[in-house]
């Protein structure tokens, strides 16, 4: 008997930064990072090419910067750089437990990490390595959830997988409001219209016209990564 197959060849993986708190109050928990990395070990021995986005929100949040004074771009870019922090962190965990993880930088610092070349990036993920984009977009006013996007359209990934703190898109947001009631499925206009909370427009705009279908799913639930890589009902998705 043949054992089933992943659903997808090449995911971009979106990880929420402040997921990666797990009980702490902010900053990056190793349980929480070393459980992370062994689930993507069960797509990659899967054979999926997995490419990662990481937030930053443990670290640092523009619009907080921005609230309290400070120049609004500034604190974006400070925010892109917490990315860094965590992509390193993350590909450093990768690379003790046997995977091999290259980080790649939307902002020049090429003593850290290595630019953003897409056709190295392609390589990368053609030779079975794990892809981490660290600093969103490399532009302000952005989020990591729009560098996802941007990055899964780029390495034509067939499926972005938000990776979050809740198990799918909500009718508002569950945090907040215990009616809220979760969808199986829903489509970009609707998700833009409601102006949901889970991902900022600007992301759901761009999936939604480059036909990429966005999967999100809790990171706190163990297998949950692999379920949605094998096409099995898990979390939210959200399509044309
Ligand atoms: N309609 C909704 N459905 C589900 N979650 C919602 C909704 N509206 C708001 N949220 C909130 O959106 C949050 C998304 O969290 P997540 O940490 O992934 O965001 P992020 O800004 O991408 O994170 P980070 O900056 O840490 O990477 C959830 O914690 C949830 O409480
Ligand atoms: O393209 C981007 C991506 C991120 N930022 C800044 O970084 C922080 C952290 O990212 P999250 O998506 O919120 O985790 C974000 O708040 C922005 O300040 C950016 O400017 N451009």
């Amino acid at each position: 008997m043949t054992s089933p197959k992943p659903a997808y060849k090449r995911i971009l993986l979106k990880l929420s930064g402040e997921a990666l708190m797990g009980d702490d109050a902010f900053g990056i928990n190793r349980a929480t990072i070393v459980r992370i990395v062994d689930e993507v070990t069960e797509v990659i021995n899967l054979g999926v090419e997995v490419a990662i986005v990481i937030g930053g929100g443990n670290i640092f949040r523009g619009v907080a910067g921005g609230s309290v004074g400070m120049d609004r771009a500034t604190a974006d870019y400070m925010g892109m750089l917490a990315t860094v922090m965590n992509s390193l962190a993350l590909a450093d965990a990768m690379n003790k437990t046997g995977l091999t993880a290259r980080v790649m930088s939307a902002i020049a610092i090429d003593q850290v990490v290595e630019p953003y070349v897409r056709p190295k990036a392609l390589q990368y993920l053609e030779e079975g390595k794990v892809v981490v984009f660290a600093a969103g977009t490399g532009n302000p006013f952005f989020t990591t959830d729009t560098a996802a996007a941007l990055r899964g359209a780029e390495i034509g990934a067939e499926m972005v997988l938000k990776a979050t703190k809740v198990d799918g898109v909500y009718s508002a947001d569950p945090k907040k409001d215990p009616n809220a009631t979760r969808y199986t499925e829903i489509s970009f206009d609707d998700a833009i219209g409601q102006n949901l909370g889970i991902m900022d427009a600007t992301a759901f705009a761009l999936c939604r016209d480059q036909k990429l279908p966005i999967k999100v799913f809790s990171i706190f639930k163990n297998g949950a990564l692999k379920r949605v890589v094998m096409g099995e009902d898990e979390g939210t998705l959200v399509h044309a």
